[in-house]
């Protein structure tokens, strides 16, 4: 993990250590402003993780695990040996800032297992061992999955990917985007179409702003844009990442992924979903069960703060939707690859 603050946040700079405070790049306003935001109390990192200064499912995960540092150390300050049932609210607030990515319950699922094995001192220290280890874990799972997907992948081809699943949305190198780079890397991906991903445009900010970074060509596009590019060949591979799988290999993922899934099958192209094991949920029989997240109608309404429908226009802005395993070629993991995923097969990935 870094030790200084990078004056200028780079997309490996999701989330940053630093002598007792986090430090969040804000991905609200990247790529226009590269700014941290500094966080001491564990209520703020639930707002930013509400308010998508941190996005993606596993940086998520990272945010609410070094929240759990800071929880743990305001409730020794305020409770001393009390401090294990002083932290339990700050925990409730971290777990209700967003309900789709399950790496956040993992994350915290995981911080609570240590709280429970340690005494009535400072917790901070040991706290914040297991924060960093996290996040380097989540790095290094990003590292190997990229490789794997990248075998997958026979190239040179063109892929289409959606919404931002690459460093900014980790603990580094990115799960969809790790893909990406590994089979770039190898000579396997010409060129990447990113789709622009509404409402957020985490396609236009953040995975054009990473490709562009590692000198890998992209060309960016609407989300409605991708069919007609698959009907014209040339795209070997859609390749996605994950906030939540289920037991029987549904994926939930950006707005958008389902009907991109549909599309690829329709047109015989490839469908990659990546993601470390973090974001597997073996407790839920199927996508049914996924929780989806929906945000306020404004996000829809508006964009770039620019008015955009007629006053009184309804709306609805689920930002997930679930690919059911059927149209999902691969789900690629740190622990191997799952092709055509069932049940039986999650299970054997998963032990
Ligand atoms: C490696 S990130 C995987 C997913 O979390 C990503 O594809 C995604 O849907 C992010 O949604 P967001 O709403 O930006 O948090």
């Amino acid at each position: 993990m870094k030790t200084t603050i990078p004056t200028v946040p780079t997309p490996d700079d999701a989330a940053v250590w630093h002598e007792g405070r986090l430090y969040l790049a804000d991905q609200r306003i990247l790529p226009e402003r590269a700014e941290f935001i500094a966080y001491d109390v564990a209520a703020d990192v639930a707002d930013a993780i509400r308010a998508m200064v941190v996005r993606g499912a596993p940086a998520i995960g990272v945010a609410a695990a070094y929240g759990v540092v800071l929880a743990g150390r305001s409730a020794y300050a305020a409770a001393t040996e009390g401090w294990k049932a002083a932290i339990e609210s700050d925990l409730e607030c971290l777990a209700a800032s967003r309900p789709t990515a399950v790496n956040l319950f993992w994350a915290i699922r995981r911080m609570r297992s240590l709280i429970d094995t340690l005494d009535a001192t400072d917790p901070t220290d040991r706290l914040l061992q297991e924060a960093i280890a996290i996040h380097d874990e989540d790095r290094a799972a990003n590292r190997r999955l990229g490789d794997l997907g990248a075998e997958l992948i026979a190239g040179p081809t063109n892929v289409i990917t959606h919404c931002n699943a690459g460093a900014a949305a980790t603990g580094g190198y990115g799960t969809a985007l790790g893909v990406v780079r590994s089979a770039y890397a190898a000579g396997k991906i010409v060129r990447v179409y990113a789709d622009e991903t509404r409402p957020w445009m985490q396609g236009s900010r953040l995975t054009a702003w990473e490709l562009m970074h590692d000198g890998i060509p992209v060309t960016l596009q609407a989300d409605g844009a991708a069919a007609s590019l698959m009907a014209t060949g040339g795209v070997g591979w859609v390749i996605v990442g994950s906030d939540r799988i289920a037991a029987n290999g549904d994926v939930a993922n950006k707005i958008g992924t389902y009907g991109l899934a549909v599309m690829a099958k329709y047109h015989g192209i490839k469908f990659m979903v990546a993601a470390p094991t973090s974001t597997v949920d073996m407790e839920i029989a199927s996508g049914a069960e996924i929780p989806i997240e929906e945000r306020d109608p404004e996000e829809l309404l508006s964009c770039g703060g620019r008015r955009l429908a007629p006053a009184g226009c309804d709306a609805r802005n689920p930002v997930f939707d679930v690919t059911p395993a059927s149209l999902v070629d691969a789900i690629v993991t740190e622990r191997g690859v799952v092709l055509n995923p069932t049940t039986e097969k999650m299970r054997a990935l998963m032990g």
